[in-house]
C-alpha cells in the first residue's frame, strides 16, 4: 500500500502518515528524525534460544493496529498506531545501554510489576545490566541519589504494592531533569505515570530532542482511573475493581442486617467513573452508583432522596457507590490543588451520608441505619492481581522493545487487544471519561434501576441532538473532543470521548 508522509504535527511529536482509502497512521518519534547516520545493530533476541523458535517473532516495520474496530463497508480505515513488539534491528549495543525507571502520581497496583519486568526483559532480552531507579519520582531526579536496579534486587517485587522507586507529586523541574539525565550517562528513560507523568514525559522528550541526545523517552501509562483515552484500559484496574467488592459486600452486609439500611461506599474517580461504574456493575449488589460524569440532584421528582425512599419501602435496605468526583457541584469548592495542580475535593462521601440522614430523619421522620466505607487508599495500595501482572510484563516488554528499536516519545497501550507505540500527545490531549449515552451506562441504569436524574424534557432536547442511528458511536477515531456535546441543562453532561469496553 502506497503511504505518504504529510510531516509532523504538534512540536514534533506525532508523525502523520496518510494512506489509501483514509489510512491515517499516527507514528510515534524515533532517533533518524533527528540523529543521522546513527549505528544499527541485529537484535540479541535473534540468537535467544526462548525466541528464535517462534515463527515471525519480530514485528513488521509495516505493522500497524486500527483504533477504529467497527465499521461499515464504506467507513476510512481510520487512524492508525504502529504495532509494538521487537524490530530486527536496535539502535543501542547492550553494553551501551544506561536505563532508568521513574514511577510519578497516586499509586497503582501493579507498579512494581512494571518495575521488576523492565528490568528482567533488558537484562534477559537484551543483555543490558545498567539501570537506575530515580527516587520518589521526577524530583528524584535532580535531588536523591539513584538506587541500582538488578533482576535480582526486583526479583520478588511483583508480590508487594506500592512502587519500590517511591513516587511524588509536582517537582517536575524540567531542566533539571533533562540535565540529570545527561550528566549521568542515561539513554533510555522509562517512566511510569498517569497523565500528568505522560504531559511531564512529553517535555521532557522535546527537551531532549532540542538538544540533539540519542536517549529514549519511553511512557507507560498508570491510572487507576482508567482516565487515559485510547488504551483499552489501565494496569490495575481491574485489581481495583476487584478490591472494591470488598467494600461494596460489607456495606451490602450492614445495609442488609439492619432496618433501614443503607451502606454508601466511596471509590476513588476524580474525574471519571470507571472504577465505581465496574465495581457496581460487578457486585449486582448496588442500587444506586454516582458518578462525575452523571450530575444528580437530591430533592424533588426523580432525585436520589426519592429513589432511596422507594429502595428501602421495597427492599428494606439499600447501597449506593459514589465515585469521589461524583456531585462536587453541589458541595462547597475547597480551591485548593495537590502539588501536581490537581483539584483537591471536597468528600462527597460524608456529605452525601449526612444529607441521606437529616433528610430521613428532619423531613420523612423514618428511622434510619446509614454506614459510610471508605475504601478509597486500600483499593490502590496492594499488589496486582493474576492478569493485572500478565498485562504489567506485556507492557513492560513493549516499552522496552519500543526503545532498543530508537523509538522515542511514545506511550506503550494495548488498543483493541494489541500492544501499540501511541504519541504522547494523543494520551495527554483529553482525558477517559465514562460517556453516558453509551450502552454501558445503560447498562448500569438497568442493573442498578435507578434513575438517569435526567427529566422528560431534557431526555426529548437530547434525542434532538443524536446523530442518525447509523452512526458508529463507540468508533474512537473522531472522539476527541472532551467539551461536553451538550450542556445546556445545568444536570446533563454528555462526553464524546470514546467508551472503553462499549
Ligand atoms: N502539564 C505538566 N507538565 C509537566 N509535568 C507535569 C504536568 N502535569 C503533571 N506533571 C508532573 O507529573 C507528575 C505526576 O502528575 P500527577 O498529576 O500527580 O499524577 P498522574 O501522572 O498520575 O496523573 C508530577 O510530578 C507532576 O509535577
Ligand atoms: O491522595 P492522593 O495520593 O493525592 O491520591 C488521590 C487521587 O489519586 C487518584 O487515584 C488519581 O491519581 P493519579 O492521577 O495519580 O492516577 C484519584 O482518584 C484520587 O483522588
Ligand atoms: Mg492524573
Amino acid at each position: 500500500m502506497a503511504i505518504s508522509s504529510t510531516g509532523s504535527q504538534n512540536d514534533y511529536q506525532m508523525n502523520v502518515v496518510k494512506g489509501e482509502f483514509g489510512y491515517v497512521l499516527e507514528d510515534v518519534p524515533h532517533f533518524i528524525d533527528y540523529i543521522p547516520d546513527l549505528p544499527t545493530y541485529p537484535n540479541p533476541l535473534r540468537s535467544n534460544p526462548a525466541y528464535s523458535v517462534v515463527k515471525q517473532y519480530f514485528v513488521d516495520v509495516d505493522d500497524t493496529v486500527p483504533q477504529k474496530i467497527v465499521v461499515h463497508k464504506d467507513t476510512p480505515r481510520g487512524v492508525h498506531f504502529r504495532r509494538a513488539g521487537p524490530r530486527q534491528k536496535v539502535y543501542f549495543a547492550s553494553d551501551e545501554v544506561q536505563a532508568c525507571i521513574v514511577t510519578c502520581g497516586g499509586l497503582c497496583p501493579g507498579l512494581n510489576t512494571v518495575i521488576r519486568e523492565i528490568v528482567h526483559s533488558l537484562d534477559c532480552m537484551y543483555g543490558v545490566s545498567k539501570v537506575l531507579g530515580i527516587d520518589g519520582g521526577y524530583r528524584g531526579f535532580y535531588s536523591k541519589n539513584t538506587i541500582t536496579l538488578t533482576p535480582k534486587t526486583v526479583n520478588d517485587i511483583h508480590k508487594r504494592g506500592g512502587t519500590i522507586l517511591g513516587t511524588s507529586r509536582g517537582g517536575h523541574e524540567t531542566m533539571k531533569i533533562v540535565d540529570s539525565i545527561q550528566d549521568r550517562g542515561i539513554n533510555q528513560v522509562y517512566i511510569i505515570g498517569g497523565d500528568g507523568t505522560q504531559k511531564g514525559a512529553a517535555v521532557i522528550y522535546e527537551e531532549i530532542r532540542k538538544r540533539g541526545l540519542k536517549v529514549a523517552v519511553a511512557g507507560i501509562p498508570k491510572t487507576i482511573d482508567n482516565d487515559i483515552p485510547v488504551i483499552d484500559k489501565s494496569f490495575g484496574f481491574d485489581t481495583a475493581v476487584e478490591e472494591a467488592q470488598r467494600a461494596i459486600n460489607a456495606a451490602h452486609v450492614e445495609a442488609e442486617s439492619a432496618e433501614n439500611g443503607i451502606g454508601v461506599v466511596k471509590l476513588m474517580g476524580r474525574y471519571s467513573g470507571f472504577i465505581a461504574m465496574y465495581a457496581t456493575l460487578a457486585s449486582r449488589d448496588v442500587d444506586c452508583c454516582l458518578i462525575p460524569e452523571s450530575p444528580f440532584y437530591l430533592e424533588g421528582e426523580g432525585g436520589l432522596f426519592e429513589y432511596i425512599e422507594t429502595c428501602l419501602k421495597e427492599n428494606g435496605h439499600m447501597v449506593i457507590v459514589i465515585a469521589e468526583g461524583a456531585g462536587q457541584e453541589l458541595l462547597a469548592a475547597k480551591n485548593e490543588q495537590d502539588a501536581s495542580g490537581n483539584r483537591l475535593l471536597q468528600d462527597v462521601g460524608l456529605w452525601i451520608s449526612q444529607k441521606i440522614k437529616d433528610h430521613f430523619a428532619n423531613q420523612l421522620k423514618m428511622p434510619l441505619t446509614l454506614k459510610y466505607i471508605d475504601p478509597t487508599y486500600m483499593v490502590r495500595a496492594i499488589p496486582s492481581n493474576a492478569s493485572d501482572n500478565v498485562y504489567c510484563t506485556l507492557l513492560a516488554q513493549s516499552a522496552v522493545h519500543g526503545a532498543m528499536a530508537g523509538y522515542t516519545g511514545f506511550t506503550t497501550g494495548l488498543v483493541n487487544g494489541r500492544h501499540t507505540f501511541i504519541p504522547f500527545n494523543r494520551i495527554t490531549e483529553r482525558q477517559n471519561k465514562v460517556v453516558t449515552t453509551d450502552r454501558m451506562w445503560a447498562r448500569l441504569l438497568s442493573s442498578t434501576n435507578q434513575p438517569s436524574f435526567i427529566s422528560p424534557k431534557e431526555t426529548a432536547e437530547i434525542q434532538k441532538q443524536k446523530k442518525p442511528a447509523t452512526q458508529l458511536l463507540d468508533d474512537g477515531g473522531d472522539c476527541y473532543d472532551d467539551k461536553p456535546a451538550y450542556n445546556k441543562f445545568s444536570r446533563v453532561s454528555l462526553y464524546t470521548g470514546c467508551a472503553s469496553y462499549n
